[in-house]
């Protein structure tokens, strides 16, 4: 059995070195649709595989991240880097260029790492997010599933948030806390 739980984003980006023009050379945004999948070995006392409540403590606070936010590619020059970093609050580092493709792998394998760092405790089982599609627009999405999670060297401790973004992270000590083993 599978659940699905849908969030979204406004984000920016340039995704260098794509074949689309207008893509890899100019800032340019999209309202995200993040849909994930979650399974599980057993329901919990609620007959459920995961209550989708549950996915609004930490989950939410990775992909709201990128709300209103710049997805900075650590490859780019110092000087592009620095005028994100000085002139707007919202923005975040990341190893791999933000494409459809990078983000529905970086979130994944945020997720599955907070699944596995998180004690559940309405006798839920071994609950597993299975794939996470990200809609970059109305016509195109990218799906990463979990055998796909070593498609790209990507590590998440890596993956900088600028401090406005953590300081609006609900539970923040906690979602920390899980971020650093
Ligand atoms: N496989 C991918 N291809 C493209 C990505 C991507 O992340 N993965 N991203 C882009 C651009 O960011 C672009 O803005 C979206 O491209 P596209 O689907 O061509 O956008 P349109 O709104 O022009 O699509 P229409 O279907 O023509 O309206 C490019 N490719």
């Amino acid at each position: 059995m599978i659940i699905r739980k849908k969030f979204k984003f406004e984000g920016a980006h340039i995704v260098r070195n794509c074949s689309t023009k207008r893509c890899k050379t100019s800032i340019h945004g999209h309202s995200y649709k993040v849909e994930l999948f979650f399974t599980s070995n057993k329901l919990d006392n609620g007959y459920m595989i995961l209550d989708f409540g549950l996915t609004k403590k930490h989950i939410k606070n990775i992909i709201d991240s990128f709300d209103h936010a710049y997805s900075l590619w650590a490859e780019e020059s110092e000087e592009f880097k620095n005028f994100f970093k000085t002139n707007s609050l919202r923005w975040i580092e990341m190893p791999v260029s933000p494409s459809a493709e990078s983000y529905s792998l970086m979130f994944l394998k945020f997720i599955d790492h907070i699944l596995k760092n998180t004690k559940f405790s309405n006798g839920e089982g071994d609950v597993k997010v299975t794939s996470v599609r990200v809609h970059e627009t109305k016509t195109g999405y990218a799906e990463a599933f979990l055998s796909d999670i070593n498609l790209i060297e990507l590590d998440i401790k890596k993956v900088v948030f600028s401090d406005e973004i953590i300081n609006e992270w609900k539970n923040k000590d906690e979602l920390l806390k899980i971020l650093s083993v």
